[in-house]
């Protein structure tokens, strides 16, 4: 069965012009997939969609067969148990007023995780690659690619099956990009990804399926590998054409 299913999806933010026109996609366990497109395609509506933050006009998204139903409290829950997401920028997304363990610790309070959450935190600090101790710290004690680790932290502590990253990279320098795209692809191993870029390149290196998304509608989806070396749409082949060099798995490890 899908992790998760959106079948024929529409939305507007308003009457008028639609964002998202007709959006099919099946996230499968264990899929790694990078949705792509330029500013303004609807990459992040379709993602709060998914996070049931906002609700379609007309189609369905569910969840292991359930829809959606922002309404039905107790699925949600366990739904935001299982679904988290990664935001773009590492020093907005992190209270500054808060210790690391708190703001790592916040989703096994909200969802009412049993177990020792101290364990829990250091186990998953030590899981995206910082030291145990860093739960006593500051965020603004942190770099960029440090917070984005906690973030990091913050989406998987509570074990989800289905980790979402909305440009989790882009606010990065190159060297701490290539690592975090490192963490994200160790972790991808264990839950399943969708990776929203506008980064063809990242997404080369990441993700075993693409869906590029244009004004709101699928222009083309299918193996990563197979639609980059043979884009058919048109739109596909100008996004391609204005990436100078992609960087591949192999040329990144
Ligand atoms: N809250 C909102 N109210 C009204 N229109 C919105 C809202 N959020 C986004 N839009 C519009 O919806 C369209 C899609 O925006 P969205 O943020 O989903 O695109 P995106 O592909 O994620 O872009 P970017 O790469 O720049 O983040 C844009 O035309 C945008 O102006």
């Amino acid at each position: 069965m899908s992790l998760m299913r959106i079948d024929n999806v529409s939305f507007g933010y308003g009457p008028g012009r639609r964002v998202l026109e007709d959006v099919s996609l099946e996230i499968a366990p264990g899929d790694t997939i990078g949705l792509v497109g330029e500013s303004g395609s609807g990459k992040t509506t379709l993602l709060r969609l998914l996070l049931g933050l906002a609700r379609p006009d007309s189609g369905r998204i569910t969840f292991e067969g359930t829809p959606l139903d922002p309404r039905d409290r107790a699925f949600m829950r366990r739904f935001r148990r299982q679904a988290q997401v990664v935001f773009q920028d590492p020093y907005s997304s992190l209270d500054p007023r808060q210790k690391i363990f708190s703001i790592i610790a916040e989703p096994l309070r909200s969802l009412r995780v049993e177990g020792d959450h101290a364990r829990l935190v250091g186990e998953t600090l030590e899981a995206v690659g910082l030291d145990a101790s860093a739960a006593g710290r500051y965020p603004h004690q942190f770099s960029g690619g440090q917070r984005q680790r906690i973030a990091i932290a913050r989406a998987i502590v509570a074990g989800p099956r289905l980790l979402l990253a909305d440009e989790a990279v882009s606010a990065l320098d190159l060297t701490t990009r290539i690592r975090i795209v490192e963490l994200l692809e160790r972790l991808s191993r264990r839950m399943s990804l969708l990776f929203v870029s506008h980064d063809v390149g990242v997404v080369a290196a990441l993700c075993r399926r693409i869906v590029i998304l244009e004004k709101g509608r699928i222009a083309e989806a299918g193996e990563t590998a197979a639609v980059l070396a043979n884009p058919r749409h048109p739109y596909t082949q100008r996004l391609l054409a204005s990436v100078p060099r992609l960087t591949t798995k192999e040329a990144s490890s």
